[in-house]
């Protein structure tokens, strides 16, 4: 198989994993950076330049969009569905992964457990506002961030009043969510290929931080999930149509809650905490799944 790998940059440990594993299991493969993709609209015969020439037609790609580069990134990724090409994830829902109310909304409409979330542009009454998440300590967050940043804790009704009309002040689209404090500064990263989560592991924030992300100064250790986390990390994936994907849960104390889903989950995080072998079997998924003109949407959404 022809498999190209959409990423900025070859030396990335994702990119180089997936390119060890397509080499592995005998496919051709070739890291292709968006930001050179030049779309050539054409009703009959839709194609992509690359640093001049016309690209050659591949049986599958694997996207890794970064946050900085969604809007151009999705824009290649649906002109690949639409020249027939599979894509482990296509860009509606990559796109639709990527901002954080729209995901949540579709999340809570399923039953997935969330974080009691309140979300407004211009609310007129902000006390109200941290009062029906479960008031202070509430969580804050711009809804279009990434590696934590851009998540602060409100500890109390003053702080968190003062930290929403700043972030209104700058027009930000902002949501304000419950703070599962049982959660202990920890969360469950389930990493999902198709139907099944195939590594797991919990990050911890380090001492006085609530953040667990790793670019933060959180740690990762193998984490053995229960049916309902399991159930609820596939159940998610399914909703946003990925079928590569970073589940993150909190374990709350009404069960497990879905705090984000990422379409470009790192790997080499969870690889070093469970040693398995992620890239073999997001390969693995692709030799079984990838059809010409097979993703659902095909540049149509
Ligand atoms: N409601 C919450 N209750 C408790 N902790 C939370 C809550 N929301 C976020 N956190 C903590 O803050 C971290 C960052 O939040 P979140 O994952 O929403 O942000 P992000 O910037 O999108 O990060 P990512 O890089 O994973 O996309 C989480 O990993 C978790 O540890
Ligand atoms: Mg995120
Ligand atoms: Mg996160």
């Amino acid at each position: 198989m022809k498999i190209g790998i959409i990423s900025r940059n070859k030396k990335l440990y994702s990119t180089r994993r997936l390119i060890e594993a397509a080499e592995k299991s005998g496919h051709e493969v070739r890291v292709i950076d968006a930001l050179h993709c030049d779309i050539d609209i054409a009703s009959s015969a839709p194609a992509i330049r690359y640093k001049g020439d016309t690209l050659e037609y591949f049986d599958a790609i694997i996207p890794r969009i970064g946050a900085s580069i969604s809007f151009y990134g999705t824009s290649v990724v649906r002109q690949f569905e639409m020249m027939g090409t599979y894509s482990i994830n296509e860009s509606v829902a990559i796109s639709r992964s990527r901002d954080k109310l729209r995901s949540l909304q579709l999340l809570s409409r399923k039953g997935i457990g969330l974080p009691r979330t309140q979300f407004a542009h211009s609310s007129d009454n902000i006390k109200k506002l941290i009062e029906t998440v479960g008031g202070a300590p509430v969580v804050i967050k711009l809804l279009e961030g990434t590696q934590g940043i851009g998540v602060v804790l409100g500890e109390t009704a003053k702080a968190a009043e003062s930290i929403i009309e700043a972030f209104r002040g700058l027009n930000a689209n902002i949501l304000v969510q419950q703070y599962v404090k049982e959660a202990g500064g920890a969360d469950i990263r389930c990493l999902v290929v198709g139907d099944k989560v195939v590594a797991a592991m919990k990050r911890q924030a380090q001492e006085g931080e609530f953040r667990s992300n790793l670019h933060r100064g959180g740690s990762a250790q193998i984490v053995k999930l229960t049916k309902q986390e399991r159930e609820t990390a596939v159940k998610a994936a399914n909703i946003m149509g990925l079928n590569l994907c970073g589940v993150d849960l909190l374990r709350s104390s009404n069960g497990p809650v879905v705090m984000e889903v990422n379409s470009s989950p790192g790997l080499e995080g969870i690889e070093t905490a469970t040693d398995k072998d992620v890239a073999g079997m997001v390969i693995d998924f692709i030799e079984k799944n990838a059809k010409p003109h097979k993703n659902r949407t095909q540049g149509k959404g």
